[in-house]
C-alpha cells in the first residue's frame, strides 16, 4: 500500500484510527481461556468490531514473543485474519548491523506479510536501509517516542542548538521517501510534533499516546496533520480493554467510533 492508497482509506472511513492489538493473556475475559487460543479468539472479536472504524492495526510484538512459539503463531493467524484493504505495522522495534536488520526485515516482511515494521535509528544508517529494500513495505522510524524517557536523549540539544530527534529526521529522511518511510511521533510531545512536521511535511506519522497515555488528539492534528492527512494515531490499551467481560468486542467498537467520529471532525477542520 502506497501514501496515495492509504490518504484515500483515510477518506473513505474518515478516520486515521490504528487500533492497536496490545493483547495480554492476563486482561483476556475469563470465558475466552477455555479455548485452543485465547489470544486469537480475543483479537478476532477486537478486529471484528473495529474494522469499520480504522485503517491500520498494529499488534506489538512484544506480547506475542513472550508466549513463545504459541505467541508467534497467534500473530500470524490474526495477521492473516486482518481484512487485506487495512494497513497493518509490526510494532517490534527493530534494527542491529545490515545482515541482521536484513534478516529481521525477512521475518516481517516475507514469513510474515506486515506492511510495515517498526525500526530504532540509533545504529545508522546500514541498521535501517536493509528494511527499505523490500519492495511496497515501509519502516516506521522512532523520531520523537510518547514516553517520559524519550526526554533522557531525543531533545538533547547538539551545539548548535539541533535537538537530536531533529537530527534523525534531517539524516534519514534521505534514506527513504514518503512512500515507504513513516516515523513514530508521540501524541504527548504537543508543540515538538510541529517541529517534526516541519522537517517532513510529506511524511506519516505514527502517532502512539492518547488514550491510556494521555495525549491530546486536537494537538496532534493541530501540530501534525499534512495535506494527505498524514496520520496514523494508534490506541491499544483505551480501546482493547474497554470492557472486561463478554461484551469486550462490543465495547472496544464503541471506543473506536468515538475515536473515527473526532477524527472525521479533526479532517474537516485540518484538512
Ligand atoms: O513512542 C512510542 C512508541 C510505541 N509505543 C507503543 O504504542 C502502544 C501504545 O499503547 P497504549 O495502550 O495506547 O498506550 C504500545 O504498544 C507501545 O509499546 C508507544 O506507546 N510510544
Amino acid at each position: 500500500m502506497n501514501s496515495k492508497e492509504l490518504f484515500s482509506q483515510i477518506k473513505s472511513k474518515q478516520s486515521f484510527l490504528c487500533v492497536g492489538l496490545d493483547t495480554d493473556p492476563a486482561k483476556i475475559p475469563q470465558y475466552l481461556q477455555r479455548e485452543k487460543d485465547p489470544i486469537f479468539e480475543f483479537n478476532k472479536q477486537i478486529i471484528d468490531h473495529t474494522a469499520e472504524y480504522a485503517v491500520a492495526y498494529k499488534p506489538n510484538i512484544a506480547f506475542y514473543e513472550a508466549l513463545g512459539p504459541k505467541g508467534w503463531e497467534s500473530l500470524q493467524k490474526t495477521l492473516e485474519y486482518i481484512p487485506k484493504e487495512i494497513f497493518t505495522i509490526a510494532d517490534a522495534k527493530r534494527g542491529d548491523i545490515g545482515n541482521t536488520s536484513k534478516l529481521y526485515a525477512k521475518a516481517f516482511f516475507e514469513s510474515m506479510d506486515f506492511d510495515s515494521i517498526t525500526v530504532a535509528p540509533y545504529m545508522g544508517r546500514d541498521s535501517v536501509l536493509p528494511f527499505l529494500e523490500f519492495k511496497d513495505k515501509w519502516v516506521i522510524l522512532l523520531a520523537l517516542t510518547s514516553n517520559e524517557g524519550s526526554e533522557d536523549f531525543q531533545i538533547i540539544p547538539s551545539s548548535d542548538g539541533e535537538l537530536l530527534f531533529e537530527s534523525v529526521l534531517k539524516k534519514s529522511r534521505q534514506w527513504g521517501n514518503p512512500d515507504n518511510l513513516m516515523y513514530v511521533v508521540g501524541a504527548t510531545r504537543g508543540e515538538n510534533i510541529a517541529k517534526v512536521r516541519a522537517l517532513v511535511p510529506d511524511h506519516f506519522f505514527l502517532v502512539p499516546g492518547v488514550g491510556a497515555q494521555g495525549g491530546s488528539l486536537e494537538d496532534v492534528a493541530k501540530y501534525g496533520m499534512s495535506k494527505q492527512c498524514g496520520l496514523l494515531v494508534n490506541s491499544s490499551r483505551g480501546i482493547i480493554y474497554a470492557g472486561k467481560d463478554m461484551d469486550f468486542g462490543k465495547k472496544a467498537g464503541e471506543e473506536a467510533e468515538k475515536l473515527q467520529k473526532e477524527m472525521a471532525i479533526l479532517l474537516e477542520k485540518y484538512l
